[in-house]
This record gives structure tokens, sequence and C-alpha cells, in this order.
């Protein structure tokens, strides 16, 4: 069952987050980054990537792509707020 970060989980989970280029949304429990590669290709191939491990973990990215950049915003639907498994799909899309 998924469940909103607790404000201990918030800090231990998201400063790492935080530091890596991600930001706090401030309307909404979110967060969110901007990805900027050499051209189009590199670009969705990323996302291609990325749609795999979102679909595998059943956790999907709020995202748009132009040309070279990709927005993306994380949060948890079902809980209306940051969960540990933003996180992961955080970690995860910084990593590939
Ligand atoms: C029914 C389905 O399992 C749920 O709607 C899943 C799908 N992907 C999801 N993705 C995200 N980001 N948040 C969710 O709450 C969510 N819920």
């Amino acid at each position: 069952m998924t469940e909103k970060l607790s404000d201990t989980a918030r800090k231990t989970v998201l400063d790492p987050l935080l530091e890596a280029g991600w930001t706090l949304l401030e309307d909404r429990d979110a967060i969110s980054k901007t990805y900027k590669f050499e051209d189009f290709t590199e670009a969705f191939g990323w996302m291609t990537r990325a749609a795999m491990w979102a679909e595998k973990w059943n956790h999907h990215p709020e995202w748009s792509n132009v040309y070279n950049r990709v927005e993306v915003t994380l949060t948890t639907h079902d809980v209306d707020g940051l969960s540990s498994l933003d996180a992961k799909l955080a970690r995860k899309l910084d990593a590939l």
C-alpha cells in the first residue's frame, strides 16, 4: 500500500534528490526536474527507457518533451502527494 512520505522520510529521501537538481513544486506536493539531451533522439530514447520502468513499477511520470528537453513532474495521484515511489522513480530517471 502506497503512503505519503512521513516528515522524517521526507528529509532522508527528498534531500538527496533536491541536491541532485529536483525541486519541490510550490502549488502541490510534487517534485520536478528538466533533463536536457544532445538532441531529440537522445531525449526520446531516454523517455522510452524510463517508460519501461514506469510501467514495470506501475508508477507514471507527468512529463513533456520539446526537442532535446524533457520536463518531468513526479507525484503519487493515489495519495495526493509524494510517496516513496516518486523517490524511487526519480533515482531511476537520474541513473538512466
Ligand atoms: C490504477 C493504477 O494502478 C493507478 O492509477 C496507478 C498508476 N500510475 C500511477 N502513477 C502515479 N504517478 N501515481 C499514481 O497514483 C498512479 N497510480
